[in-house]
């Protein structure tokens, strides 16, 4: 008996050996659902009512924002539901009356309930003829809720500053988030359903109350199994979602592993296809048998609650019986009162259902709301000073930046200048902290302290959408945009209209002309394998795309700017890298800073200043020769690389088996 009347309670599921032997235990996922776990559980009747108010509101909110002509038009529609159910039914009670209270002949009496009938079949058009209106006019209003949701998420996501985009704790709201929109569009439907299933159970009671006081009480009696059954079923699939969400996610991984690209050569190389196959088949198994047993408690939960209804409802029968044969109710009363007592469960039942609907969806609607309040405190700030016109230098004086979730800073104390006009360039080892001072350079991160200054100007006061119109920034892993040749270059400055012949000196200057000649369309070609008819560059060719999209930015900026690039060569081939190198030095122009940041030590040495990073500080700055001079960390990673260019003195022997041979 505890089983079903208790409350539900979240088993752990039992983790197949195949989940064991892959990830060495369960795979815990640190997104999305497993948010909503409390409140998940605390899916009671009484807590869905409680909340109502609220998350109706926040839904009827963006409901209004959307179309509010729409949602009118659905409440109209619903309201006149729910009264032409109540004047369908005393309709029915006039016919009643008329066949069972009536006097005269048959005939008579048929003639007399006519009437009745007609108002009944009058009212069914019109009810069914508001139903047909709320549909339309609900289907007309979700999908506008679901694109404002998603237009809100969508821009709050991209004003954020980079940091946010860095924190782990926002990066998970932001994926929580992304279901809001779609639990926005279901919200309104459900809310629909709500209002009429209430409207018509008001009405419906209210026509019970008139007919005789003790029906109403019997209604609830008849509904209140259906509920609780309801209810209880909607529990357990919750709980078991919860459970056992890692553990089909884990087995959606395997399945997406086995079809991507990015694996298919070691899938079929390593033969890991068939080994992964069967793990993915026992972790399926057992996502099944939860299925299995989730289907046979629903299965027993219905039985009982329409026993329990069944019980009710005999009893409401028994209670009308001993009412009618005590000359307490008439015949036709009873006989409406039969119809209104269906017609009532059927309403409780259906709102107990779409409350707990409701209730599931606001869990995504509130994080929505959620991120969209974090993300407004962490806009990147609207307005500032202009950025002048022209400045001599951009300087970061003892500069730091420590990530949100390290305790260790990736900047300590940095400063430099970098003189317009002048190519500057940053090496270290890998971790050094490079790339973050890259993201400070280019206005994308803010000091945590120190200062990063335009000329004169601290970047703190500046106007930062002016200060990103003057960084251009390409980076080894720069987006590789699915979109055509064209607009992969246009897109560094996608605000400037470009005709093909406008593109050519930035495809020219980047050495792309070769690469986009041997595409089947030139510039109108796709670019994204997964399209039809789309063609797929190599990576080198992509950066020469890149390098154009580059030029692209720069050319079409007069006023004083940063040029930065990050490891552009590590996919060109040496005689491409030689002439990469000679165009970015190229770039350098009285009114541009080059930075560059590269392992290629044959890269740097023509750069007018050299920086030495090496754990988050500045070890070593001056000339190449300067830096080969001072015999320290510059010296050694040039000689480092130089060395392995010079004559082999001999080839190492091969080291001994790893593995024994089993002959
Ligand atoms: N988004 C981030 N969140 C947290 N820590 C980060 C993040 N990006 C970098 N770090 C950490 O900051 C330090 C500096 O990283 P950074 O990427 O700036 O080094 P790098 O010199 O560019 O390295 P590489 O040469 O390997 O590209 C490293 O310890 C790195 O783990």
């Amino acid at each position: 008996m505890k089983r079903f009347f208790g409350p539900v309670k979240m088993a752990e599921p039992r983790v197949s050996d195949a989940e064991q032997e892959l990830f060495g235990g369960p795979l815990r996922y640190d997104l999305g659902w497993s948010q909503h776990e409390h409140a998940g559980l605390d899916l009671t009747m009484m807590s869905a009512l409680r909340s109502m108010p609220t998350l109706v509101g926040a839904a009827l909110r963006l409901a209004w924002q959307a179309d509010r002509r729409a949602l009118l038009a659905v409440a109209v529609s619903e309201v006149g539901q729910g009264i032409a159910a109540a004047v369908g039914l005393l309709a029915i009670n006039a016919v009643m009356h008329a066949l069972l209270a009536g006097t005269g002949s048959a005939d008579q009496r048929l003639h007399a309930l006519l009437p009745g009938l007609l108002a009944a079949a009058a009212i069914a058009v019109v009810n069914s003829a508001l139903s047909a209106w709320s549909t339309s006019r609900a289907g007309r209003l979700e999908p506008k809720v679901e694109r404002i949701a998603t237009t809100q998420y969508l821009a709050a996501a991209v004003s954020v500053e980079l940091e946010a985009i860095d924190d782990p704790d926002f990066r998970r709201l932001v994926d929580i988030a992304q279901h809001g929109p779609g639990a926005a569009r279901r919200m309104i439907g459900a809310c629909v359903a709500a209002l009429n299933g209430l409207i018509s159970l008001i009405t419906t009671a209210g026509v019970l109350a008139v007919l005789h006081p003790l029906l109403l009480p019997m209604l609830l009696l008849i509904a209140a199994p259906r509920g609780w059954g309801a209810m209880r079923v909607a529990q357990e699939r919750y709980v078991s979602v919860m459970a056992w969400i890692e553990h089909v996610r884990a087995s959606r991984l395997i399945g997406s592993l086995l079809t991507e690209r990015s694996a298919a050569q070691e899938v079929r190389l390593h033969a890991v296809g068939t080994f992964l196959l069967s793990r993915y088949e026992r972790m399926a198994e057992s996502a099944e048998a939860e299925q299995e047993r989730l289907a046979s408690s629903k299965a027993l939960t219905e039985w009982i609650a329409s026993a329990l209804s069944g019980l009710a409802m005999a009893a409401t029968y028994g209670a009308m019986f001993w009412l009618i044969v005590a000359g307490h109710m008439s015949l036709a009363v009873a006989g409406t009162a039969v119809i209104a007592v269906r017609t009532g469960s059927a309403s409780l039942g259906a709102l107990v259902m779409n409350i707990n609907q409701l209730h599931e969806e606001s869990l995504y609607v509130r994080d929505h709301g959620r991120f969209l309040t974090q993300a407004a405190q962490r806009t990147i700030p609207a307005g500032g000073d202009p950025v002048p016109g022209r400045v001599k230098e951009i300087a970061l004086d003892q500069v730091t930046y420590c990530y949100p979730d390290r305790d260790t800073a990736a900047l300590e104390q940095v400063s430099l200048t970098l003189p317009m006009g002048s190519v500057t360039a940053v090496v270290g080892e890998n971790g050094s902290g490079k790339s973050t001072l890259m993201k400070i350079l280019s206005g994308m991160l803010l000091p945590q302290s120190g200062t990063l200054r335009w000329g004169e100007a601290d970047i703190t006061g500046l106007d930062r959408s002016q200060v990103f119109e003057r960084v251009s920034l390409l980076t080894q892993d720069f987006q590789r945009w699915p979109v055509t040749a064209a607009m992969n270059i246009r897109i560094g400055r996608p605000a400037h209209a470009a005709a093909s012949q406008d593109l050519q000196p930035s495809v020219d200057y980047a050495g792309a002309a070769p690469v986009i000649a041997k595409l089947p369309d030139g510039l109108r070609s796709l670019l994204a394998r997964m399209f039809r008819g789309a063609i797929e560059l190599s990576g080198g060719e992509w950066q020469k795309v890149g390098l154009a999209r580059t030029h692209w930015r720069s050319a079409t900026s007069r006023a004083d700017s940063i040029l930065i690039v990050d490891e552009p060569t590590s996919a060109l081939d040496p005689e491409a890298e030689i002439e990469a190198f000679g165009r970015i030095r190229r770039l350098a122009a009285p009114n541009r800073a080059v930075v560059l940041v590269t392992h290629r030590m044959s890269g740097v040495r023509h750069a007018d200043h050299i920086y030495v990073l090496n754990q988050g500080r500045l070890v070593e700055h001056g000339t190449h020769d300067d830096l080969i001079a001072a015999h320290g960390r510059y010296a050694a990673m040039f000689d480092a690389q130089a060395a392995q260019y010079a004559p082999a003195v001999g080839i190492p022997h091969p080291a001994a088996p790893t593995v024994a041979d089993p002959a």
